[in-house]
């Protein structure tokens, strides 16, 4: 969908649906005895220009499920809707094309994942355009607005991902990201390698893609920092979303007890820290 048309549907009572739709989705993975159902019975929607924040602990499942949604991992069950098309059942060819129109996109926790090392910063800018046939001139003007938005100089186009500071290649990662105009953009942990003041400036960076109506799925343990870009919260706990809510009811009122452990947890979100007892409290009711 292109913008005007998203600004249409926001303008228009004609409901749109969801830009990403996971129901019910159950993944399998391992061999023999280390099969384990890793994904069960998942569902989540993004809605158009919404930012969705997924929590959970190491292990939960949430890169899992970002592989998933970009249809890297195959289902046992279930599907994965973007923009109506169910990306589970996709042959590979017709996966490719999807992948290189650029509607779901993936930021790393790791830019130098999103980025080829070799490729300098406009050619990684440029790269998924020319992939899609955009003729030179225009990929480069893109590449350029696109720096823009994450606040970074022209000067770096000619550099390479190594001569930039970790924030840096955050940020070209988001530009990366966002050149192709997609629906939506999974950001799988995309401040947890930055110092503080590089976490804050992508995090705003994010606030800004968010007020242009750019739907987020942002993947991350920190429910701190995710608490202040989503519009709303899943909770993913050993492969199932136990809570999901608006950012403020599960921040001011969660019901389930792994989300007040984390919580109680995140010391940004409280005053002080939260007693250990009543943390080691909440963890035995989630492991009895
Ligand atoms: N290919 C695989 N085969 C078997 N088990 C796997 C495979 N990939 C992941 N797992 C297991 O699935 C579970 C979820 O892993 P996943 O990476 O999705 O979690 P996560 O929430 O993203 O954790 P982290 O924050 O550490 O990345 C883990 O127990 C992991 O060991």
């Amino acid at each position: 969908m292109t913008t005007s048309e998203t600004a249409y549907h926001r303008l228009s009572s004609v409901p749109s649906p969801p830009v990403l739709s996971v129901e019910d989705v159950r993944v399998t993975l391992g061999r023999g005895l280390h099969r384990a159902r890793i994904l069960d019975g998942v569902s989540l929607t993004v809605e158009r220009g919404e930012t969705v924040g997924l929590i959970g602990e190491t292990g939960s499942g949430k890169t899992t499920l970002a592989r998933t949604i970009l249809g890297l991992t195959p289902v046992s069950g279930g599907r994965v809707l973007v923009d109506g098309e169910d990306v589970t059942r996709l042959g590979r060819r017709k996966r490719r094309a999807l992948r290189r129109r650029g509607v779901v996109q993936y930021v790393f926790q790791d830019p130098l994942k999103s980025l080829d090392p070799d490729l300098t910063i406009g050619e990684s800018l440029t790269e998924p355009l020319l992939l899609q046939g955009v003729p030179g001139d225009e990929a480069r003007e893109r590449a350029l607005r696109f720096l823009g938005r994450v606040h970074l100089d022209e000067q770096l186009l000619d550099r390479l991902p190594g001569r930039l500071s970790g924030g840096q290649r955050q940020r070209v990662a988001v530009a990366r990201a966002l050149v192709t105009e997609p629906d939506v953009v999974i950001l799988d942990e995309p401040v947890s390698a930055l110092d503080a003041a590089n976490r804050v400036q992508v995090l705003s960076i994010l606030q800004e893609l968010k007020a242009a109506g750019i739907a987020l799925l942002f993947v991350s343990h920190d429910l701190g920092s995710v608490a202040g870009v989503a519009d709303r919260i899943a909770v993913l706990h050993r492969g199932e979303v136990v809570e999901v809510g608006t950012t403020r009811d599960v921040v001011t009122n969660p019901s389930h007890p792994y989300t007040q452990l984390l919580l109680r947890s995140a010391p940004t979100l409280r005053s002080a820290s939260a007693d250990r007892a009543e943390r080691a409290a909440l963890r035995a009711r989630l492991t009895a």
